[in-house]
């Protein structure tokens, strides 16, 4: 199917939630030597709120972002370790996305400060954070539905001149630019299972294949960093476990992940580290499966919502467990 032939249609699947059971989960978790390494390093460091890591590439301090009166983001102390997927997670509301808009320079905070690669980069813009490398991904608009996976990816091309003047007057430079930039967005569809697709236009992906290319557009500007906003969300159960996957291979390409998601089950599959947010503060930092069993988390995620499925039974603490037994037959 391409662009020349066929009209834009829907994203199959784009609301069916995540339900994979915890031994497919598990089976995506790649074995690898930087995995190893990245556990071995994180194994050692205190799961407790605002710990310092040994290599942190992001440093957050004092940040708050309030509405009215109302304090969406207030956190202390957060680093994030270079070169591990950590996990930003959290019940509804408890300020994920302000933070994560926060960190990547679409908000700005009315206090706090922030650094990445040791340079403070509070209130810089998206633009220039991705120029420094650090990248988010961006949901599909409607208007990069339009155009073919190829042309989307060319647009995040940090050089891209696209129609502007620059382009115009100097065509062949630019076609030298826009012919290494073509290889390279190839190259990357390859890698992500689109390059079958690139002459197709984006609004006829899948759910999950307009991820993965939310994914790819990120990784042309070759980041140090990328940030990944639910990255699951409406995702075919089917290439949840390709889209874990390819999560993995950017941390074991070397780069830093960080992401906000609500699935619990394939959270703790894949990340070396888990940030637990509630009410706007961090509530709780460490390993996934100590995350699970701490009493924070428990109560953040019972208090926005008792049916909160927190993944597998047998990591939670037998005390934890007992208390949420008695919890329920309260109810
Ligand atoms: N622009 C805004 N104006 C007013 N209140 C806002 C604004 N953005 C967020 N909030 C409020 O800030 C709080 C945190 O919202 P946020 O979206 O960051 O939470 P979240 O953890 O990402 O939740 P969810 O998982 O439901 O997306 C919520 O109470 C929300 O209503």
């Amino acid at each position: 199917m391409s662009a020349e032939n066929t009209t834009e249609k829907p994203a199959e699947n784009t609301t069916e939630p995540v339900e994979l059971d915890d031994e497919t989960l598990a089976a995506t978790v790649v074995d690898s030597e930087t995995a190893r390494q990245v556990t071995e390093t994180l194994a050692g460091v205190e799961p407790k709120v605002g710990v310092a890591k040994p290599d942190p590439i992001l440093r957050a301090t004092g940040v708050q972002r309030r509405f009215g009166g109302m304090t969406a983001v207030d956190v202390d102390h957060l680093e994030v370790q270079r070169g591990a997927i950590t996990a930003l997670i959290g019940p509804n509301g408890a300020g994920k996305t302000t933070f994560f808009n926060l960190l990547t320079g679409f908000d700005k905070p009315n206090q706090g400060t922030w650094e990445f690669e040791g340079k403070q980069i509070a209130r810089t813009s998206a633009a220039k954070l991705a120029r420094s490398g650090m990248v988010r991904t961006f949901q599909l608009t409607k208007a990069l539905s339009r155009l073919t996976v190829l042309q989307n990816m060319l647009l995040a091309a940090p050089d891209n001149p696209g129609e502007n003047l620059f382009g115009a007057l100097f065509r062949p430079l630019w076609s030298g630019v826009e012919k290494r930039n073509t290889e390279k967005a190839l190259e990357i569809l390859e890698r992500f299972n689109l390059a079958q697709k690139k002459d197709d236009f984006a609004g006829s992906l899948s759910g999950g294949q307009r991820k993965l290319l939310e994914m790819a557009r990120a990784l042309m500007t070759d980041p140090a960093m990328i940030m990944l906003d639910e990255p699951m969300a409406g995702v075919n159960p089917a290439l949840v476990q390709s889209l874990l996957g390819h999560i993995q291979a950017l941390r074991d390409d070397g780069m830093t992940v960080l992401f906000v998601e609500h699935d619990m089950h394939a959270v703790r599959h894949i990340s070396d580290w888990v940030v637990v947010m509630a009410e706007g503060r961090i509530v709780a930092e460490g390993p996934p499966t100590s995350v699970m069993q701490d009493q924070a988390v428990v109560d953040a995620y019972l208090g926005a919502h008792h049916d909160t499925d927190l993944g597998d039974d047998s990591l939670l603490d037998p005390a934890v467990l007992a208390r949420l037994e008695a919890e329920e037959e309260k109810r």
